[in-house]
């Protein structure tokens, strides 16, 4: 799809009546932590589940499949022009990051907030126990899509039930979670929900001792995060006992370098760009795969990404 054509589709989307602030064209390296991806995409940035629902409905009604993107703190984009689908984005100076108690513990936090601010947010309001994630950059919405965990806590310890929409056909979804549904990095989220809100069980803390563990979290968390742009760790760790940066650094892989990226001095699982300037999606994916190849000739491992390709 040249730009032309990316054009012509937003055209098309506005003609559907969809409120034209909600929809854009941006670079990929814009909307993604890591600053990859050199191509355009469309995006949809609804406010409420009406917005939703009205997106979703314009890009059926223009054949245009839909991918969704929160934060982009664990995402790549593309280079091309190209991308297969329409992104949808929920905006998060709207309903989608407000935060209401249900009473008897229960939160409903919209998947928009943002994580770390969300959990300073309801440490306020005297809920925690969550202080370890707080320094997880991300949206409610992905890290309830992913798991997203650090310091041995898990999101989905908190998690109930996923609100959303169902983006096939636009209906509304509610989906209670069981705690066993859930393990390292993965979700009973179904890849047909986009999460709207996520429904948690807290414990009471008291809010200025909360609220010292989630500074304390994000200093920790400052000091040992590689500088530049980045998107959190690279690869997952292939067993809890075994990490994916100690394998890498072994391997001989730090210092790799390929276009804007480069294998971290600071810690092998992470790829930076510290230009912060746009990179190369391209470039991105051919380093993580010399250095797929080289674990794999030096350990007999396969190491798999948790990063998103669009
Ligand atoms: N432990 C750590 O230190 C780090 C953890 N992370 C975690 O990575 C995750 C990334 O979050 P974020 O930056 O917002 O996500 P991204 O924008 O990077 O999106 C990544 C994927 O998450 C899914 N997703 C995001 N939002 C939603 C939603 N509302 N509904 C359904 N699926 C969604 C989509 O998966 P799909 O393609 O399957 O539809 C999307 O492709 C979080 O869990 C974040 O906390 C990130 C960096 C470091
Ligand atoms: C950053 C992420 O999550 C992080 C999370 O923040 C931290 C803190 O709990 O623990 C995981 O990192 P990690 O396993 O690399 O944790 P670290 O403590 O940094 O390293 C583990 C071990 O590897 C060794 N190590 C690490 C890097 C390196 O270059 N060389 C090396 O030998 C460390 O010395 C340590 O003994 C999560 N990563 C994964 C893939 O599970 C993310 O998912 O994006």
């Amino acid at each position: 799809m040249t730009a032309a054509t990316q054009t012509a589709l937003l055209d098309s989307l506005a003609a559907t009546g969809l409120p034209v602030d909600t929809i854009a064209r941006r670079r990929w390296a814009d909307c993604c932590s890591l600053k990859a991806g050199l191509g355009h995409v469309v995006i949809l940035t609804p406010r409420n589940a009406t917005e939703l629902t009205q997106s979703l409905s314009a890009c059926r009604s223009i054949g245009v499949a839909t991918a969704i993107l929160g934060a982009g703190s664990n995402a790549v984009g593309s280079d091309d022009d190209d991308p297969a689908a329409i992104i949808i984005r929920l905006a998060k100076n709207g309903h989608f990051a407000d935060i209401a108690p249900l009473g008897d513990g229960r939160y409903r936090v919209g998947a928009a907030a943002l994580l770390g601010p969300a959990l300073a947010a309801l440490a306020r309001l005297g809920a925690g126990g969550f202080a370890g994630l707080s320094g997880i950059p991300g949206g409610i919405g992905g890290a309830a899509a992913m798991n997203a965990g650090a310091n041995g806590q898990d999101f989905g310890q908190a998690v109930v039930a996923m609100e959303g929409i169902d983006r096939r056909d636009g209906t509304p979804q509610v989906l209670p979670c069981r705690p066993d549904e859930w393990s390292y990095r993965h979700s009973p989220r179904p890849d047909w929900l986009i999460v709207t809100s996520v429904t948690l069980s807290l414990q009471p803390v008291n809010p200025a001792a909360e609220i010292a563990l989630i500074h304390a979290e994000r200093q920790r968390r400052q000091r040992v995060t590689p500088p530049g742009a980045s998107a959190g760790s690279v690869f997952l760790n292939p067993t809890p006992e075994l990490s994916a940066g100690k394998l890498i650094e072994s391997a001989g892989c730090k210092g790799w370098s390929r276009g804007a990226f480069a294998v971290s001095e600071q810690h092998a699982n992470w790829i930076v760009n510290a230009s912060r300037q746009p990179g190369s999606a391209q470039d991105c994916q051919t380093l993580i795969d010399a250095v797929k190849k080289k674990v794999q000739a030096v350990h007999d491992l396969d190491l798999h990404t948790e990063w998103r390709f669009f």
